[in-house]
This record gives C-alpha cells, structure tokens and sequence, in this order.
C-alpha cells in the first residue's frame, strides 16, 4: 500500500519539484568541472554577442547607409559582420567541443559511481531487485545526464541569458510589438509547462518497462540451455515481444505528445510572427517606427524564438533525463551496508572463531527461517551443515559471510559482534566456495587470481596444482591463459569446481564457507576434487554444507539443521551412536551412495574408483555401516 502510494506521489510530483530534489546530485556532478563550464558558458555568451550583431545590420543599412546615405559605412560593416561570424562560428565549434566531452566525461563519472554504489549495497537489495534493473541505472538512466549538466544545461542557459538580452533591444525597439511578442510567448510556455507534467510519468514508465525488458533478456540468454532444452524459445519470444510492445506503445504516447508540443510551438511562433509583421506594418506606416527598425526587431524575434522552439525538444529531454536522474538519485540513497553507523570494529587479523548465540533470523518479516540457533566453532575447525533442503543451512553461512543480520541473538567472530564490524576489514577474511562454481568470461589465470589478496605467480601456481587445475590447464594450447566462456561454458563441471577451489586457496582466508557440489562427477574428477578440498580446509575455520557422507565424516563437529533449528550436534560417532535424525540422514544417503557405487561399476571406471567402488558395494551388501564408514 505504502509503496503504491509513494510510486503514485512520485508520478506526480511537477518537474520543478524534481529538479528541486536532484539539485544536490547535479551539483555534485558539476562541481568538479565547475570552472570548465563557466569556460563553456563564457564563450556561449561571446558566440550569442556575436550573433546579436548581424541583425542589427539590416536597420543599419537601410537606415543609415542607404536612408541618409552615408555610404562609407558599408566597408566597416561588412568586415565587422564578416569578424561576428568567424567569431561565432570558433566559439560554438569550441564550445561543442568542450561541452559533448564534458558530457561524454560526466556520463563515465556517473556510471562508475552507480556501479560503485550498486556493488556496495547489502544482499537483501539483490535479493529484492531485477539485474535488468540494476542493468538499466548503471547503462542508461545516466545517459540523459549528459543533457541535463552538459551542453542541455548551457544551451538552456545560453539561450535563456540571449533571450533575456535580446528581449531589452526589442522593447527598445518597439514597446507594442514586444507586448504581444511577450503574450504568444507566455501562452506557449504555459502550454509546455502542462505537456511536460503529462509525458514525465511516460518517461518513469518507460524506464520501468525497459528494466524489465532489459530483466528478461538476461535471464533467457543466461539461461539458454535450459530454454533451447525445454523447447522455450517461442515462449520466451512472446515475452519477449509483449515487454518490446509495451515499451513501444510507450514510445508512441511520448513521440505523439512530443509531436503535439512540437507543433503547437511551432503554429504559436508563426501566429506571432504574422501578427508581428502585421502590426509592425501599420506602426511603420504611422511612422512609429523605422523600416529598418521593423527588419531588425522580426530579425531579433527569430533569436528569441529559436531557444523557446527547441524547448519543446528540450524540455522532452530534459523530463527524461531528470526522470533518469531521479532513479539514479533513488538507487544512491540505499545506505551502503558498510556505511551502516554501528559498523565501526575493525578486524586487523581474524583468528576465525566463529559462533552463534541464541540466533534468530528473517528475510520477510514475521517469518523466521532460523530459530535460537546456537553453536560455536573453534578456529581452524570444520564444521559440517547437514539437513533437509530448506532447513536453513545457507542461511546459517550467508549470516557468517555477514550478508545478512540476525533479526535477534549475535553473531560473533574472534569475540566481536559482526554486526558491529567494519566488512572492508572482515571479507578479506572470508572465502566462498559456492555450490554451482561461478566463474567469469575470462582467462584461467583471471578467474583462479579473482581476489587481489595474493598475486605472487608462485602462489598462483601453487594453488592451482593443490587444486588439481595444472591436470587439465597443461593440456590447453594457451594453459593458463585459455579464455572460459562466460560461466565456464568451456569447461566441465569438475574443471569448473577446481578453478572455483583454486581461487579460495590462492585467496588464503581463515574462514571458508564451502557449498558442497551435488552434481555427480566421474570418480576420477570426484577424487581431484575430493583431494582438493582436503587442501582447502587446512588450517581454516570451514563451514561445508555437506552433501557427502565423507565430508560430514571428516568434520570435526557436526551440526543437523531442521526447520530452521540445530535439532543434533555432535561428531560423526557420537551422532550416529544416538540413532537420531543424523542416523537417519546418514542411512538414507548410504543407500543413495551404495546404489550410485553400484551404477558407477557399469560405467568406464578409473582403477581407483573401481576398486573404490567395488570395496563400498561389497560392504554395503552386507549392511554394515560402520565397515563403510571405515572405507569412507
Ligand atoms: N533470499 C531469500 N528470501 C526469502 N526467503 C529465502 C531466501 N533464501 C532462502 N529463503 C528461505 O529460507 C529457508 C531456508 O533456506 P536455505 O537456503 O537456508 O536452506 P538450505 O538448508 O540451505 O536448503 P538447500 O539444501 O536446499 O540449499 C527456505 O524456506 C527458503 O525458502
């Protein structure tokens, strides 16, 4: 409701109010470039003076040089007209110039800063926010920036100081003509003040529909495996094609009200014009002004006239960038989650003792997903998440990674609240190895050197071989330097996990959050990966949500995550002497494991995971499990 209600205010608020509230963030874009755009408007200035000589020309000769015949004029005039256009036509070359890299130079700045911003902001923002969104203000809303605080805002300036200028040498010239010069003018400017509160929520509207668009497009190209998999591609069409018709019944509304402003701006100036001349006609002929006099004031009319036409345009660019602006200015007021005041503990180095007390956790309100949880994890220990999807074992890691807050208890590393600690100094600490290996469209260096903590070649080269990466990277034409495809694509699923695994061994962190793979791999692979793992863990404060049996075996404390509660917390012997949930868990998935040794023998097995997997069906077969806790 609250937020119905403020996106209605939003629509509604006049584009005075909206430059008033985007004030600060222009200001703070123009700041930096202040003294160069005064240059710019200085020299608007000169090239405007320079224009406001030639039609005072005409008035010249025909009242002067022809009308009194001082002949010897003409000479100075021509070369001073002659001056006022080279100066005109340097000044405006350099003023563009000056201004469009200004703009080009402003835009740049402003997508680095939102970028910037967008990456520091909690994930709960992610998490409630479309990429295409986030696509569409760091690419496009700040283009219209470059209107409003570049050449927009100068020759909006420029035109407005010329104007006012030129509109004293027309009351100079004739007082009647100005009047009603002034009333077409007044009437065009209350009409286009109406136009432009119509077309902003266009504009707004249409931003929205492109993010969406934007949105979409993302996930199906990210996603088209899966669409060409399920024969998708004609139902991603038509989702397609209906966002592309929205946006473009959108663009009609705009173009044809544009359209509208454009041509009512247009009749107004020549409705003025001809009753201009007419009147000047009758004042001429009563003699209440000079021919020349009447030649230079329709002259100078055009002057004032040109600003006030190309704001129609204008002001359809300027509704559209201030309507930018202001959802540029909405995403920067999200508080960056390091900005947060409490945050204020800096952690120089982290021992990586971890624990929980008494947590209690939310993503919507009201609906706790974690309930009291408590433990604690000694440093350099592993610790092993099991439990039923759902049950809140990533939670429980997003909250150490401090991507979240806990709605009650405290999570604290090495004593301290994380809460109240500084993530700039924490994260460095930390190091992610998430279930589906995220990798980038880049090289295998540039992925597995992911973090900057660590860039000596030594340390590279040592973290690929504990990760078993230098197996296959030798094999390529290029090592390491073998471009990935975007995700991996070129990859397999193992080669992909051991770069992922690479990456946080070369990062050294003391506290790793490990999101076992349940993808099956090949034995071989799974031994690769199996062993590089082992390495990982040294050492470190781990946290596996296991979906091995061997993983949760190894661990030194296991926790049994269920419905948001540690139901069970022990070792592997002493879990499985209780004969609870843990028991249970481990049962089921002995039988999963046993039957998945027994599909792994028909398949082309490496030696040792066939004799692996023969010993683990043999044992099985027997039903002893702690034999084949022995094996594992
Ligand atoms: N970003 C989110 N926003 C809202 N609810 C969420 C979010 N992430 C998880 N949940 C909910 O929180 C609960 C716990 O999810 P969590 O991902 O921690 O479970 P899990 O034990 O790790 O499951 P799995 O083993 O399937 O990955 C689930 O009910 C889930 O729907």
């Amino acid at each position: 409701m609250n937020q119905a209600r403020a996106a209605t205010e939003q629509e509604t608020k006049s584009l005075f109010t909206l430059a008033r509230s985007s004030l600060p963030l222009v200001w703070e874009l123009v700041r930096p470039r202040r003294y160069r755009l005064l240059l710019g408007l200085a020299m608007l200035l000169v090239s405007r003076a320079a224009g406001l000589v030639i039609p005072y020309a005409p008035k010249l000769v025909i009242d002067t040089v022809i009308g009194e015949h001082q002949y010897y004029l003409l000479r100075p005039l021509f070369a001073v007209l002659i001056a006022a256009v080279l100066l005109q036509g340097m000044t405006n070359y350099a003023l563009n110039q000056l201004l469009s890299i200004e703009g080009r130079r402003l835009i740049t700045d402003m997508r680095c800063r939102v970028q910037a911003h967008i990456s520091k902001l909690p994930v709960a923002f992610f998490d409630t926010t479309k990429t295409g969104m986030l696509v569409s203000r760091v690419m496009t809303d700040v283009n219209g920036i470059q209107n409003l605080v570049g050449q927009g805002l100068i020759e909006l300036l420029g035109g407005l100081i010329t104007a006012a200028f030129v509109l004293i040498i027309l009351f100079h010239i004739s007082l009647p003509l100005t009047l009603i010069t002034l009333g077409f003018l007044a009437a065009l400017c209350g009409f286009l003040g109406v136009c432009f509160k119509l077309i902003r929520p266009l504009f707004r509207e249409s931003g929205r529909i492109a993010s969406e668009v934007t949105g979409r497009l993302v996930e199906s190209f990210s996603g088209i495996r899966l669409v060409k998999g399920y024969r998708a591609e004609t139902r991603e069409q038509r989702v397609f094609a209906a966002g592309a018709n929205r946006l473009q019944e959108n663009a009609i509304k705009t173009v044809t009200l544009g359209s509208v402003m454009g041509t009512v701006a247009i009749m107004d100036v020549r409705f003025m014009s001809a009753v201009v001349l007419c009147v000047g006609a009758q004042q001429a002929i009563a003699h209440h002004i000079t021919a020349g006099s009447l030649f230079s004031y329709l002259m100078y009319l055009a002057i004032v006239v040109a600003p006030i036409t190309q704001m129609a345009s204008f002001g359809t660019q300027l509704a559209e960038a201030l309507a930018g602006l202001d959802r540029t200015r909405e995403i920067l007021s999200v508080q960056p989650e390091d900005q947060a005041p409490e945050r204020t503990a800096s952690m120089a180095s982290v021992q990586g003792h971890i624990q929980f007390r008494d947590v209690t956790f939310e993503y919507e309100q009201d609906k706790p997903v974690l309930h009291g949880v408590t433990f604690e994890a000694k440093p350099g220990t592993v610790t092993a998440l099991v439990g039923p999807s759902g049950s809140g074992k990533s939670t429980i890691t997003a909250l150490i990674s401090a991507f979240y807050k806990p709605s009650r208890g405290k999570v604290l590393v090495d004593g301290v609240d994380l809460d109240t600690v500084r993530l700039s100094s924490y994260r460095p600490s930390l190091g992610i190895v998430p279930q589906e290996s995220f990798l980038f469209d880049g090289t295998i260096r540039e992925n597995v050197a992911f973090s900057t903590r660590n860039r000596s070649e030594e340390a590279f080269l040592h973290a690929c071989h504990l990760a078993h990466v230098d197996e296959f990277a030798d094999h390529l034409e290029n090592k390491y330097e073998t471009t990935i495809g975007e995700r991996g694509v070129r990859l397999s699923g193992g080669q992909r996990q051991r770069i992922s695994i690479a990456r946080a061994i070369l990062a050294a962190p003391k506290i790793l959050i490990l999101d076992e793979a349940t993808s099956n791999l090949d034995s071989e692979s799974e031994a690769f990966i199996q062993d590089s793992l082992r390495h990982l863990m040294k050492d470190r404060t781990t946290f596996v949500i296991a979906h091995r049996l061997s993983t949760a075996r190894q661990a030194d404390q296991i926790l049994v995550v269920e419905a948001g509660r540690i139901v069970e917390h022990g070792t592997h012997a002493s879990l499985y002497a209780q004969k609870g949930r843990y028991f249970d868990l481990y049962s089921k998935q002995h039988d999963v494991e046993a039957n998945t040794f027994k599909g792994i023998e028909e398949e082309q097995l490496s030696t040792r995971g066939r004799k692996r997997g023969q010993r683990l069906a043999d044992q099985s077969n027997d039903g002893d499990l702690r034999a084949l806790d022995e094996l594992l």
